[in-house]
Parts: C-alpha cells; sequence; structure tokens
C-alpha cells in the first residue's frame, strides 16, 4: 500500500527497486520477483505519481519501457518507437477499456507469448538488420544470432521496407532437451531465450532451439491497401513469416468469452504464454488514439496469474545429474497445483537458497508454468535456519567444486553412483537408446543388486535373466520386453549411440552437425583429434563453437572414453552412422565446399550446401588450406579474399547452375 506520509521517500525506493528488478529481468535474464510482484510495485509507483503530479520525472520506469541494452552490441535506432503493453490482470480493467476503446469495433486476441521482443528491418525486401527491442528508442544489433533461426525469410518475394515485429521464444519441449543437455543450468525458456540472441558467438546461438512468431509490420512510407490486422496478418502469410496459432479477430462483445477459451488451453501450450494480446483490428483507429511514452492505447495484455500454492518445507535432498550437478530440492507437504500432485520443488542451488532465505521448516509459495519442473518461488514464512549445502556429495562423499563461474556444485567423481545411476537412466530413456521397459524403477533395481554398474553391462544382463524373472513386478512378457529392447538398441547409429554416452557438450544436434561435415563414426573422431589441425578444421564448421571443439578433443583422448566406446562397439553398438539419403550422383565427392555472400536461385544458401552435401561434397563454414571451393555471390567479403590468396576455386551462382546442369542435379 501506498504509504501517504512521505510519497517522495516511497517514491524513490519504488524507482530504486523497480530498476534493479529491471536489469535483472532484461539484462541478466535472471529475475527474482514474480510479474505479478513486479507489476504491483509498478502499480504502486503508478498512482502515487498520479496523486503526487509534482513528483513525476520523465526517466521514471513507469514512463520508459524496460531496457535490454547490453555495452558489447552496436546500436541501432528504431524507425518507430518500440513500445511495452499496457497490461492488467483483471476483467473488469480489461472491460473498462474495452468500452472505452468501442465495444462494437473488431479486436485481435493473440497469446502473449513469453520470450524476447525483436525488430526485424528489412529493405527493398531484404533482411538487413534484427534489433532487441533496446530501450525503445534504440536497440542492440543482433543480425547474426538471429539469422541462426530457419524460419525467418531473409528475402521477400516483393521489395518492400518494413520492419515486422516478433518474439523469439523456446518451446517447453526443447527447452527441456537442450537444458538436460548443459546440466540443467537454465530457469526457464524465457530466460534462456532472452540469453541466447544476446550471445557473443553466433555459433553458440545456432544450437539453441530457438524460434520465432511475428505479429505485426511497420510500414517506412505509406502503408497501401493495409488497413486492417487482418491485412497485416495476410501479408506475413504470403511472405511466409511464422505465426502463432489460435490468433482470432472478434467483436468487443464476444471478447470476455473468447477469453476464456484460451484460458482453458493455456496450460497444455507447448510454449510458454504469460497473457493474452488484445488489439484494435482497424489501423487508422489506432493510429486516431495513439500512444503514451510507454504503450499503444489501442493495446492491452491481459495476463494469466501464474499458479502459486502455498505449502511447508519437510525435508530438503539433492538431485545429483548425470554429469555431477547437485540440485537441492524440497520435499514439501504434498500440494495439488495445475492438476498434479507436487511433492518436490526445485531450490536450484545455494545462491537461490540465500536469496529466498529458504529452509527445512519455512512456509513457502510453489509455482508451476506449464511442464516446467515446480519451483520455490517466495518465502513466507522464515525457517529457523536458512540452509546450507552439505561440503561433500551425499552420494560419495566427494568434496563438491564449482565449475568456472557457475553457481551449482559438483560431484567430480565419475564413479559416484548416483552419477552412474543417472547416466543409465539417460541413455536407456526415450530419446536417446530408447529402451523400452528400463525406466528409472527397473534400472534402478539392477544397479542396486550390482547386475548392471555400468552402460555395457545392459548388453550382458541376459546373464541374470533367471534371477530376474524371480523378482517381483518382473513377469516373462516383461522381461522379454527389455531383452527386445535392449537387442533392438543395438540397430540404432551414431546419431543415437554418441549423444546418449553423455559427454558433456556432445548432444544430437553437435552429432548430426558432426556427420553432416564427414564426421560420421567415432573412428573418424578419434583420429581428427590425434592430428595436428583438429581444432583447426573444428573450426570451420559452422555451429560448433570454442567450447564444444574443447570439450570434445578432451572427450576423444579420455582413456576411460575410449574403453568405454570400444567395450561397446565390442558388444554390438553402432558408432558409425547409417547412410543417408544420398544420390547416386556424387561429383562433389573429395570436395570441400564452402559458402559467402547472397543468391537468387537459392535461399536460403543453404540450399546450395544441401545439394553439395547430398552429391558427395562436404561443407566448411570458414576458408581454410582445406577448402577445396568457394561459391560465392554477391555481398561475399573476407572469404572471397583469403579464397583467392589461397587459391580455392572460385564458383558464381551461373557457374554452379552450369556445373549442375552438367550433372544432370536437378534444382531443388
Ligand atoms: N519479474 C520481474 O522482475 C520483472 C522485471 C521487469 C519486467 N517484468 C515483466 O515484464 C513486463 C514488462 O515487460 P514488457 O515491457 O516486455 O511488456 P510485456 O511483456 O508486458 O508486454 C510487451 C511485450 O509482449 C511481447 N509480446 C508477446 N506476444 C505478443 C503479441 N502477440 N503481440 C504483442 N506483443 C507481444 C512483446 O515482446 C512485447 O514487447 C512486466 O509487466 C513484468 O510482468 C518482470
Ligand atoms: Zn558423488
Amino acid at each position: 500500500m501506498p504509504k501517504k506520509e512521505n510519497p517522495a521517500k516511497r517514491v524513490a525506493e519504488l524507482r530504486k527497486e523497480i530498476q534493479k528488478h529491471n536489469d535483472l529481468y532484461y539484462k541478466k535474464n535472471t529475475p527474482k520477483i514474480s510479474d505479478k510482484e513486479f507489476d504491483l510495485l509498478v502499480k504502486e509507483l503508478q498512482s502515487l505519481e498520479k496523486a503526487n503530479p509534482d513528483l513525476v520525472v520523465a526517466s521514471s520506469p513507469t514512463l520508459q519501457v524496460g531496457s535490454d541494452l547490453s555495452p558489447q552490441f552496436s546500436k541501432f535506432k528504431h524507425k518507430v518507437p518500440v513500445l511495452s503493453l499496457e497490461n492488467t490482470y483483471n476483467e473488469t480493467e480489461l472491460s473498462e477499456w474495452l468500452e472505452k476503446t468501442g465495444i462494437d469495433e473488431l479486436y485481435s486476441l493473440e497469446w502473449k507469448i513469453d520470450g524476447a521482443s525483436i525488430l526485424l528491418y528489412y529493405e527493398n525486401g531484404k533482411l538487413t538488420h534484427c534489433v532487441t527491442r533496446g530501450s525503445g528508442g534504440i536497440g542492440d544489433i543482433v543480425t547474426e544470432n538471429v539469422k541462426t533461426i530457419e524460419s525467418i525469410p531473409q528475402t521477400l518475394s516483393t521489395p518492400l521496407t518494413i520492419s515486422v515485429r516478433g518474439e523469439i521464444f523456446m518451446t517447453f519441449a526443447d527447452f527441456e532437451e537442450f537444458n538436460e543437455e548443459y546440466g540443467g543450468k537454465f530457469a526457464n525458456p524465457r530466460n534462456l531465450a532472452a540469453g541466447s540472441i544476446k550471445q557473443k558467438d553466433p555459433q553458440d546461438v545456432a544450437k539453441r532451439p530457438l524460434r520465432i512468431y511475428v505479429y505485426d509490420v511497420y510500414f517506412s512510407s505509406s502503408r497501401k491497401g493495409i488497413n486492417k490486422h487482418k491485412d497485416i496478418i495476410t501479408l506475413l502469410k504470403k511472405e511466409k513469416f511464422p505465426l502463432a496459432p489460435d490468433s482470432t479477430i472478434i467483436t468487443g462483445k464476444t471478447l470476455l468469452k473468447e477469453i476464456e477459451s484460451f484460458k482453458k488451453k493455456k496450460d497444455k501450450m507447448p510454449f510458454p504464454v504469460d497473457g493474452l494480446v488484445i488489439k484494435l483490428d482497424d489501423l487508422n483507429l489506432r493510429e486516431s488514439l495513439g500512444e503514451t511514452s510507454q504503450s499503444p492505447r489501442w493495446a492491452r495484455a491481459f495476463k494469466f496469474d501464474a499458479l502459486l500454492k502455498e505449502t511447508t518445507i519437510e525435508e530438503i535432498d539433492f538431485a545429483i545429474g548425470r554429469t555431477g550437478k547437485i540440485t537441492p530440492r524440497a520435499k514439501v507437504t504434498p500440494i495439488s497445483l495445475a492438476g498434479t500432485t507436487v511433492t518436490y520443488a526445485t531450490l536450484h542451488n545455494q545462491d537461490y537458497i540465500d536469496q529466498l532465505g529458504a529452509g527445512i521448516g519455512a512456509k513457502v509459495l510453489i509455482s508451476k508454468r506449464g511442464e516446467i519442473i515446480p519451483a520455490v518461488e517466495k518465502v513466507t514464512v522464515p525457517p529457523k535456519s536458512v540452509f546450507v549445502l552439505p561440503k561433500e556429495c551425499p552420494a560419495c562423499n566427494t568434496k563438491l567444486t564449482k565449475v568456472d563461474d557457475s553457481v551449482d556444485f559438483f560431484c567430480t567423481n565419475r564413479n559416484c553412483p548416483e552419477r552412474k545411476l543417472n547416466q543409465l537412466i539417460f541413455f536407456c530413456s526415450k530419446k536417446q537408446m530408447n529402451i523400452e521397459g528400463l525406466g528409472e524403477r527397473q534400472i534402478q533395481i539392477f544397479f542396486e543388486k550390482g547386475w548392471v554398474k555400468d552402460i555395457p553391462d545392459l548388453y550382458t544382463l541376459n546373464k541374470y535373466k533367471d534371477t530376474i524373472l524371480e523378482l517381483d513386478g518382473f513377469g516373462d512378457k516383461s522381461v522379454k520386453i527389455i531383452f527386445d529392447a535392449i537387442e533392438k538398441s543395438k540397430e540404432k547409429d551414431f546419431r543415437f549411440t554418441l549423444p546418449s554416452i553423455g559427454l558433456n557438450e556432445v548432444g544430437p544436434k553437435v552429432t548430426e552437425i558432426l556427420i553432416e561435415h564427414g564426421f560420421d563414426s567415432w573412428e573418424k573422431l578419434v583420429t581428427l583429434a590425434k592430428s595436428k589441425n583438429a581444432e583447426e578444421e573444428l573450426t570451420s564448421i559452422h555451429g560448433i563453437g570454442p567450447r564444444t571443439i574443447d570439450a570434445l578433443l578432451t572427450h576423444l583422448k579420455d582413456k576411460e572414453t575410449l574403453k568405454l566406446v570400444s567395450t561397446l562397439i565390442k558388444l554390438g553398438l553402432k558408432f558409425q552412422a547409417d547412410e543417408t539419403e544420398k544420390s547416386d550422383l556424387q561429383p562433389f565427392v573429395g570436395q570441400s565446399w564452402c559458402v559467402t555472400g547472397s543468391f537468387e536461385n537459392f535461399q536460403p544458401r543453404d540450399v546450395a550446401m544441401d545439394l553439395i552435401t547430398k552429391h558427395g561434397g562436404k561443407k566448411v563454414s570458414g576458408v581454410s588450406s582445406k577448402t577445396t571451393h568457394l561459391l560465392y555471390g554477391p555481398g561475399a567479403g573476407s572469404k572471397l579474399e583469403k579464397a583467392t590468396e589461397l587459391g580455392v576455386t572460385l564458383v558464381s551462382e551461373s557457374d554452379f547452375l552450369k556445373l549442375l546442369k552438367k550433372e544432370g542435379i536437378p534444382l531443388p
């Protein structure tokens, strides 16, 4: 509640507090309070400023959009102010706005996607700049990072000069898979998506499963023939931009009813949504209403409350991941939340525990959004003492350590039983080797009995078959399923075996990239690691950053890893990739191609590179002494210079078209 006795003091306090949370949210991507709590602070400040106009200053966070600007990026002055949205959690407030704006008007109703805002600037039909919202007036140029999202058209079918606004996000499933690959470092898809577009190295961004939905277009000159939101959507569809599902256009009268049906769906959405966006359909009306310094008067965000429920921490234990990461978990008095019973909620790490002041006996608020693991969000009644993580691994007593600059503690003992167990669970899981019948429970039993201590033991498990049949809960049928699935897993190729053994930084995507570049077996990788220019060769591969290269080369020289793989090969597992759809025409065998510039017939230019790999060639992302050909088009830069210097064969688009014709390769 506003403290009436000294508004100036409270206003100053609130501004400082809001600024702090803005920075945590937009710049660090690690918010410490919920959106609702944040919005309450802003509302309190707004009402104080309204009651005390003399306290209003232009720099107040109520008059500015929260800024994401970071010093390491070049800046871009937006062509039109990139604003925020005024939001409400309350249907009465929304109705009042509808009445004021026109209940009989048409409105668009869309999901409010929880990611990072982005502007795509096109000049004469070519994508020139991708820019963050920044301060609303200027933004950070993150073009190369955003261009890694393949669904963004690089060229339009008409030479329009426009800016397209959208939201970059990640689905829950992609987030979980990615996060699993990186040892569970990231808190939620929104923070990961927003952090990803601000990475230093586009190659690191390319590995992240980012997506985009666009929702608006700004025109540099007159928007001839475009008078409704509907026309904008038609244009975006025609130019093949990705659009969010379920968007609809309805009258103000039926809006609240329609919102109800969106609400029913919201917890089942595959990507994070934090509300709905309602916008006037008529663009002329929009323009006559105009905007405040912060948000348009013709749109509102209707936000959903994050589901929060109170319970008590009964105990705190730990998950020890396959990478050794220790995650403290609160065992809570069971509560039902978003249709499931919650008994555990994550406490992430010691820093998080300290910030919350969490401990055994504390009363806490638990949240669940989408499919993410529930988390402890807030302490409402403090514990007797704040919890402190043990110094040693609870499973093997190894001293816990921090790796690099991470906030997490790790057990570095490779033979730690909990790590081993989780490696086995990961190996057998559906997305990996898909060994049906071997779920967490079964693996745990075999592990405790000492029958399966490590991955290779799975393939000699049949010596315990009779004993297994004697166990409770293992019938003929279920045991047959297990052994059939183990046998069948031997058919899985390198695309699965390599990521399944759980080497850090080496997940499915990296594996796929390695295979595409000709490293389609363990043997080839090991040979590569022994060669002098291993690092140079890996660096030339697009999509593999320095951190991955480091990790990969370490694994490929590590004795235990080498032993593990050779044992698995002896047991009949495949550590080479099956041939994929390759053409009989293989004119590019033995050649290594690089590409630069843009092309008329190949958009995106990967289309050309795919032809080369399909017909036997290798593609590389940088020109080196090993590159044999450079395919170049307008806009070619330093690669062309370097290739000329090194005597690489230069191939223009028309040369390439002739070559394809000569070889009888059709255009896709
Ligand atoms: N928890 C915290 O500490 C903290 C701190 C700062 C901000 N926040 C949250 O962020 C909000 C303010 O952020 P904001 O200024 O980005 O505004 P916002 O998130 O409330 O709304 C504007 C944004 O919505 C996004 N959006 C998604 N789908 C859209 C669609 N279909 N149409 C239009 N826009 C769409 C756009 O990126 C746009 O920038 C606050 O309300 C608060 O909830 C939280
Ligand atoms: Zn341990």
